[in-house]
Parts: C-alpha cells; sequence; structure tokens
C-alpha cells in the first residue's frame, strides 16, 4: 500500500470539453501542490481530473464547469452522454460545484437572451441553481472589462474579475418556475435545492447593478474568469469552503 492509498482523495473535476479548461486545471494543480504539503493536510491528497465522459464523474468531491461558448458546451454534453449523469450529479448536492462565466450559464435553471432551437438539437441547460441568466449582458467581445471586486463571506477581497461577454444573474427565482420561449431555455428539474441563494457580489454598469457572484448551498456561480489571473484565491476558496467542508462533514 502506498502512502497515498491511506489517504481520503479529494478529487476536484473540471469539466473538459470546450474553453477554458487548461488555465483552471492548471490553477489546481498549484493550488493542490501546496495543499498536499501542507502539514496539516496529512490525512488528505488533492488531485484535479478533467472531466470528459460520464465515469470521470466516479468518486469526485467538486466540480468546476469552465468558461468558454455555453451553446457548444451543451450540445457537445449532450452527443457525449455526459449531460444526464452531469445534471443529475449537480442538483444531487453531493459534491461542491462551482459554474463560472459559460459554466454559469449552464447550471442556471433559466437562460435569456439565447438561442434555443439549434437545428436537430436544442440548447439545453443543466440547472442547479435556481435563477434566471442572461447572457452577453455586458455586449459584445469589445466590450469586455476587468474589475477589482471583493466577496460577501468568502474572505476573497479586491479580487481582480475578468468579464468576457459575461452573464449576469438578472433574476433569482422563487417557487414559481418559468417556462421556456424561443430565446429561453429551462432545465429539467431533478431535485430540489432547499438553499437560498445568497448574492456575493454585484458590479455597477451604465446605472445598473448587476449581480456577477452567487452561492446555493452547495453551488457557485460567478460571471467571470478567475482562472486567467495568477491568483488562486478564489480556487482555494471553493476548494475549501465547498469541496472540503463537504467531503469532512460527510
Ligand atoms: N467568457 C465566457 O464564458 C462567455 C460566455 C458566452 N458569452 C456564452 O454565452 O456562452
Amino acid at each position: 500500500m502506498t502512502q497515498q492509498d491511506s489517504k481520503t482523495h479529494v478529487v476536484v473535476g473540471v469539466l473538459s470539453v470546450q474553453g477554458s479548461f487548461r488555465e483552471h486545471l492548471d490553477h489546481l494543480n498549484v493550488l493542490f501542490t501546496d495543499l498536499n504539503s501542507a502539514p496539516e493536510n496529512s490525512q488528505l491528497h488533492f488531485a484535479a481530473r478533467t472531466v470528459r465522459q460520464p465515469k470521470d464523474l466516479d468518486g469526485l468531491s467538486g466540480l468546476i464547469l469552465v468558461g468558454g461558448e455555453s451553446t457548444t458546451m451543451s450540445l457537445l454534453l449532450q452527443h457525449s452522454g455526459l449531460f444526464e449523469p452531469l445534471a443529475r450529479l449537480i442538483q444531487s448536492g453531493k459534491i461542491g460545484v462551482w459554474g463560472t462565466c459559460a459554466g454559469l450559464i449552464l447550471i442556471a435553471y433559466q437562460v435569456t437572451n439565447t438561442k434555443v432551437d439549434l437545428g436537430r438539437r436544442k440548447f439545453r441547460a443543466l440547472g442547479g441553481l435556481d435563477v434566471s441568466i442572461e447572457r452577453n449582458s455586458f455586449g459584445r467581445q469589445v466590450d469586455s472589462f476587468t474589475q477589482e471586486l471583493s466577496f460577501q463571506a468568502s474572505g476573497v477581497n479586491s479580487f481582480e474579475c475578468v468579464f468576457i461577454r459575461a452573464p449576469v444573474v438578472s433574476s433569482i427565482l422563487g417557487r414559481e418556475r418559468p417556462v421556456g420561449t424561443e430565446s429561453s431555455v429551462v432545465a429539467d428539474l431533478f431535485q430540489t435545492n432547499n438553499h437560498p441563494v445568497e448574492v456575493l457580489s454585484e458590479v455597477e454598469k451604465n446605472g445598473k447593478t448587476l449581480i456577477v457572484a452567487v452561492r446555493q448551498g452547495h453551488i457557485l456561480g460567478t460571471s467571470f474568469h478567475p482562472e486567467l489571473v495568477p491568483d488562486y484565491r478564489f480556487h482555494k476558496w471553493f476548494v475549501d469552503e465547498f469541496v472540503l467542508r463537504r467531503s469532512i462533514d460527510a
């Protein structure tokens, strides 16, 4: 038996079908090198894993859905057979989940400002977060920007946030569920998330206050790209708060 076998394995998956998965894996690998050598983690072994097929979901303690192009990701997930098991796992509450930018779009209950009918297939959302997400809320690629933000109850302050054709949380949903239309999609509901949606951060743009980070129990959703700055504090907070605390409590 190797030393690693006797430890509790904490595996964080990164959805790697499209988008900035390499950058997320790089951040996790740097963070996990530090965590694996810390004396207080002597009973734990942290590892990052690419997620491309249903079998990659086995044994995960956490999952990151990355930024990129949500329509493309939705189609690739449906094509590979990963969509359904992924949606069930995200909604189950069994692991910590973080959707960022396109990943946030995918884990929303409702997505607006989108094309739904894509010929042979439809744009489908995975669900999990009881919010309505508006795609491309800040405009086009040229309207991308960076802004330093702080996040409620996270200890992550003055973090440089990169917004690229970013979505925002346009509303928090109550018991009344919206229905899909030609330009908005709603997810299939497998399991109810009984936690309230908490707003963690907002930005002011053109006289409007826009929600760019939320939490609902085991799920974190952010509009920006934390993997594009050389600062892994946000990844560390996700692992501490959504992955580690849950694995240890379980
Ligand atoms: N940076 C991103 O992830 C952009 C998301 C993209 N605009 C979408 O709707 O999928």
